[in-house]
């Protein structure tokens, strides 16, 4: 690949506090006007690879460039041409959304003319126009947080580093910032970094994923060619009291490859999803003194992924879902 089509490079990138390894060796190289999506559960070291590329935070070994420039030796030219919208937006709540915006304009030197009309075409991008002439106190999270996004686009950057985008958004508000995510890869062909703990955002918007656990790079591919190294699909059972003897019992089945058992609920990642729930059912049946309170069957999913490298869930998908339904009703302010 030629160096041009590359947007970010890491070559073994660690950086440690104190004993910590929180980036551990991470290599990876995302091509130019592609959607990475780094995937990992909290404390994984998503945000502190974000902020050693964003020139942040200097790596304590390794190498890496952001569109084609060094990010311990060239930060300014990194600066230049990347757009980063962090975890904590710093915004300030007594001034409005055009104030910040022009204030930003000036910050990368660009004239008021050029800032307004940036502006303007930013709005087009980011549905943020009604508002902004509001103090920025006033706004929802959700219409802070697509601020912010503006905010670090007004330099007209390549690449574009987003932590978390959408942590503690309600629904409504995570389908916006996912369908701006996809018009400024789209329409401007911009080269997108984001980190997630959701694996509905990975599997949804990135064109390739990195999954990262323990500072480490576990797994990299395209979602779908990450589940197909699952080869399997899932069968979900959850029985009264603990699965552990059903679990045994399930092992010795033909079509099951694998089974975890995690207090009342077993995962068994089994050859042929639907000839195999029959055995499975019988199989359990014959389990003493256990009953089967649901059973289902999947195809993989990203956490799946996770589980077959690590052995442990990413984060605990009905938590989210749960949240994400609880919050359904939820409506921006206008
Ligand atoms: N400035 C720091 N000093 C000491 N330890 C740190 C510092 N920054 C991060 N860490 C530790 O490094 C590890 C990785 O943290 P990091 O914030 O990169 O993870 P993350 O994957 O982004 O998690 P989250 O999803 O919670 O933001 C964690 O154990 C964290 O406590």
């Amino acid at each position: 690949m030629s160096q041009s089509q590359i947007a970010i490079s890491a070559e073994g990138v660690e950086r440690r506090f104190g004993d910590l390894r929180a980036v551990d060796g991470v290599s990876l190289e995302v091509k130019a006007s592609e959607i990475y999506g780094f995937l990992g559960p909290n404390g994984a070291g998503k945000s502190t690879l974000t902020r050693i590329l964003c020139t942040l935070l200097t790596p304590s070994a390794g190498r890496a460039t952001v569109a084609g420039y060094d990010v311990a030796s060239q930060p300014g030219e990194v600066r230049l041409r990347a757009g980063v919208a962090l975890q904590e937006a710093a915004l300030d709540d007594k001034q409005t959304g055009a104030e910040m915006l022009a204030l930003q304009g000036r910050f990368y030197g660009l004239t008021a003319k050029a800032t307004k009309a940036r502006v303007d075409q930013l709005t087009k991008l980011v549905d943020i126009g009604s508002a902004l002439d509001r103090r920025i106190g006033t706004y929802s999270g959700g219409m802070k947080r697509r601020l912010d996004l503006a905010l670090a686009l007004v330099h007209d950057p390549q690449v574009l580093f987003l932590d978390e985008p959408t942590t503690g958004l309600d629904p409504v508000s995570r389908a916006k910032v996912w369908q701006e995510v996809r018009r400024l890869n789209q329409e401007l062909g911009m080269t997108v970094f984001l980190t997630t703990q959701y694996l509905e955002e990975a599997d949804e918007l990135a064109d390739r994923v990195g999954i990262i656990n323990k500072g480490k790079l576990v797994a990299e591919g395209t979602p779908a060619q990450l589940k197909r190294t699952i080869g399997t699909d899932v069968v979900i059972v959850t029985v009264t009291g603990d699965a552990t003897d059903a679990g045994r019992a399930l092992e010795s089945l033909e079509l099951v490859e694998r089974v975890e058992v995690n207090g009342p609920t077993l995962t068994l990642s089994v050859i042929d999803g639907p000839s195999a729930i029959s055995p499975i059912a019988v199989a359990l049946a014959q389990v003493p003194d256990t009953q089967v309170m649901e059973l289902s069957l999947r195809r993989p999913s990203l956490d799946d992924v996770f589980l077959s490298v690590t052995g442990e869930h990413i984060t605990d998908p009905s938590a989210f879902m749960a949240s994400a339904s609880a919050a359904q009703n939820l409506q921006e302010p206008q």
